[in-house]
């Protein structure tokens, strides 16, 4: 059994579940009451910006209602006592916009799918941390063009940083699934990628994902009991 020095942890909506943030496909989930079609595409921004200004205006608001849980907490655990050298690495990427991860004191945190917390201008790429509402943000500071968008990847868009995803994916001894329905592409290729490289894969989730048959190891049950005791 190889040795467990990197670490590749991915995680999705569940794990913020118990915070009180709706996940997509469950009952009453965000793709319930919204079309991704309509609010989650760069065809729908440039249809109805407003409308897309506001989906993720409200998501944002509602991070300042909501707490990092258990599963958050262990992670940052984790994360604070791994080693960082030749042997030793681990990196936390999410699918989540949200900032939970960091709330809980994380580091090593990619945000595959963009981030909440910062404006993205579509006409320069410049990003700018961002609190409040986009809906009625003034111009990009760097070009002056009123190009201020939701700094997330939209579906048909690439995702970020998928070179150091990769990376990490081909040299990782263990992949862990955290939360994720494994729906959504590219991510929910990753555990045959790391498994391709020889990586020990485990699934923890509330229920067997699509992407279950895939793992060497499911366990199901919630984030905020799972997560702690994998962790301890
Ligand atoms: C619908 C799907 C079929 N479509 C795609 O995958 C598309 C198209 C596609 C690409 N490749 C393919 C291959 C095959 C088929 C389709 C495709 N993918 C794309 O468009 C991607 C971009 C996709 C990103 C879109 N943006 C998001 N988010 C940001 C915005 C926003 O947040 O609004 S996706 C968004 O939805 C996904 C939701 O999934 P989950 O997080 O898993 O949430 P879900 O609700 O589904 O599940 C929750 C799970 O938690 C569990 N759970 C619930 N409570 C708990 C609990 N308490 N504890 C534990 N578990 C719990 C539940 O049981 C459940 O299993 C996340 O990725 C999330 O970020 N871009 C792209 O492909 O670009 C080109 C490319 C890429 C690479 C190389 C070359 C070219
Ligand atoms: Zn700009």
């Amino acid at each position: 059994m190889k040795q467990t020095g990197n670490i590749v942890v991915l995680t999705g909506a569940g794990i913020s579940a118990e915070s009180g943030i709706d996940t997509f496909r469950d009952a009453g989930g965000l793709w319930e009451k919204h079309r991704i079609e309509d609010v989650a595409t760069p065809e729908a921004f440039a249809r109805n910006s407003a409308l897309v200004q506001g989906f993720y205006d409200a998501r944002r608001a509602a991070l300042d209602t909501v707490e990092p849980n258990a599963a958050h907490d262990a992670l940052a655990r984790l994360d604070a006592r791994w080693p960082d050298d030749e042997k030793h690495s681990l990196l936390i990427v999410t699918q989540n916009v949200d900032d939970l991860h960091e709330r809980a004191g994380a580091r090593r945190v990619l945000h595959m799918h963009g981030e909440l917390r910062s404006a993205l201008c579509g006409h320069c790429g410049v990003r700018t941390p961002w609190q409040g509402a986009l809906a009625d943000a003034p111009p990009c500071e760097a070009c002056g063009a009123p190009a201020l968008r939701p700094d997330v990847v939209w579906f048909g868009e690439m995702p970020y940083q998928m070179p150091r995803i990769y990376q990490a994916l081909a040299k990782a001894d263990l992949f862990v699934s955290i939360g994720t329905s494994g729906a959504v592409y590219p991510a929910a290729g990753f555990v045959q990628e790391a498994a391709a490289y020889g990586a020990r894969t485990l699934e923890l989730n509330l229920e067997r994902s699509e992407g279950s048959h895939w793992f060497d190891e499911s366990r199901q049950g919630r984030a905020g009991e799972l997560v702690p005791a994998w962790v301890e």
